[in-house]
């Protein structure tokens, strides 16, 4: 187990470029059995569930070659349905993105239940519903899934809730569907845009893209082709919260703005604010971190909603900066029973926090923070912790930061060329 040991208090300064959006990749990499064809992917973020994610593709016979640290090139020809190691599987809950794209291309498979991060019960019969609805026959018996299915047949399909994966799933399993799909109430994040994009570079025909009404007109096979995965806006947006919480000042190149234009509203709420130039952002140093009040001077609210709203897995990073405003806020995450436990760990080194529910808190700021013990329990409380420590004066131990290492690649090193004092000590 490696741990990180922060000494807080550091004005963060210098420049950034963001790595690849994991949760585009892992679509992106599940999407490569899709075609007999070469795939090259670029920007391919160098985290622990990518890794896991590559391993699965090896054992379902895809052969990969590493082109340079962040590019792969995929040969999917062979795709051989294998027995897939359950542990492998529960380590990501993206194992579940395999089942989409195995249904097209060899029409029966096992899978073991995915995993991912601890927050909350995590459920899949909207895949199943979704997968039924196209002529997939769907079981789960010892542990493991089993679909099966002849030929796939173009549905209408309303997923019962708007599900990232199941609409990933979805999209993957209906592209050689025949005729045409429609998948209402989908998930829209930009990682299931960047998806679409992929897939119809390569042949696929899917239409209404980033609207939650997509159109899947079945094609008979896809192409190779090349692809850059987007900039992670959960890195982005967690590199301004430790600039700020910090009290300093950075230049975000690459940033991705485009999809950040909700995520800049909730965080003027905060009393954060950011520069775009192009595709650049700048942080500066001066921000006003006092919390917008709602009309009538009424304590607001952030609260987590699918996408174009605010994020569920920014919520975390939003409660530590929301200890370093004036004001009071409360913070609403229906999605995660789990999402705010951490923060006791934040009011052992200060913050003022009531933890209303599992799923509500308040935070009334600002308070300094005192470094402490801490652990990550999953990976973007790990981050907000990584801020808060990065915020607190003194010395903060942090263990487990292998649940950081699943999404942020090399996000110590990261920080430490931003003149953070981190460090990377095994236990
Ligand atoms: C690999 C990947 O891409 N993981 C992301 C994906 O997970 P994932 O796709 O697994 O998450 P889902 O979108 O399925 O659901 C998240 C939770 O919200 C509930 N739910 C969701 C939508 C809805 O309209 N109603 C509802 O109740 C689900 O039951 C579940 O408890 O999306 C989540 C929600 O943005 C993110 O936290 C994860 O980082
Ligand atoms: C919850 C997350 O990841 P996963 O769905 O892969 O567990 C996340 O990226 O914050």
């Amino acid at each position: 187990m490696e741990k990180f040991i922060i000494n807080g208090g550091i004005p963060l300064s210098g420049e950034l470029t963001p790595s690849g959006n994991k949760n585009a990749a892992l679509p992106l990499l599940a999407a490569t059995l899709l075609t007999a064809e070469p795939i090259i992917l670029h920007n391919v973020p160098n985290i622990l569930d990518v890794k896991a994610m590559l391993q699965l593709l090896i054992s379902l016979n895809v052969k990969i070659e590493q082109l340079n640290p962040t590019s792969y090139k995929f040969d999917a020809s062979d795709v051989r349905p294998a027995n897939l190691d359950p542990d492998l599987c529960r380590k990501i809950r993206a194992s579940i993105l395999l089942a989409g794209p195995l249904i097209s291309r060899v029409g029966e498979l096992y899978l073991p239940p995915p995993g991912g991060d601890i927050i909350g019960r995590r459920r899949v019969d909207t895949h199943c519903l979704a997968f039924s609805r196209l002529g997939v026959k769907t079981n789960y018996a010892d542990n493991r899934f089993h679909f099966s299915s002849k030929a796939l047949k173009g549905a209408d399909i309303l997923l019962d809730e708007a599900s990232v994966t199941a609409t990933e799933n979805t999209i993957m399993a209906s592209i050689f569907a025949e005729g045409e799909t429609t998948i209402r109430n989908a998930a829209s994040e930009p990682h299931i845009q960047e998806l679409c994009q992929f897939l119809n570079m390569l042949g696929a025909d899917i239409s209404n893209i980033g609207s939650n009404t997509l159109k899947i007109t079945g094609v008979k096979d896809l192409h190779g082709g090349e692809f850059s995965i987007g900039p992670d806006y959960l890195e982005v947006v967690s590199f301004i919260g430790a600039a700020v919480v910090t009290g300093g000042s950075i230049r975000i190149r690459n940033a991705g703005v485009k999809h950040l234009d909700m995520i800049h509203l909730v965080m003027n709420r905060l009393g954060v604010d950011w520069e775009t130039n192009g595709d650049d952002i700048f942080v500066p140093q001066n921000q006003k971190l006092v919390i917008e009040p709602d009309l009538g001077n009424a304590i607001p609210e952030i609260s987590v909603m699918p996408w174009p709203a605010f994020p569920t897995d920014l919520m975390s990073i939003s409660i530590v900066i929301a200890t370093q405003s004036k004001g009071s806020i409360l913070f609403h995450d229906w999605m995660y029973p789990s999402r705010m436990f951490f923060t006791d760990k934040l009011v052992s080194m200060g913050a003022q926090i009531v933890l209303c529910d599992p799923h509500r808190c308040i935070v009334q700021g600002p308070t300094p923070l005192s470094g402490a013990p801490l652990e990550s329990p999953d990976i973007r409380a790990g981050m907000a912790l990584v801020l808060a420590a990065l915020s607190a004066r003194g010395k903060s131990v942090l263990r487990n930061v292998a649940q950081i290492d699943r999404g942020y690649q090399e996000v110590d090193l990261k920080l430490k060329r931003l003149g953070a004092d981190i460090e990377r000590l095994s236990d």
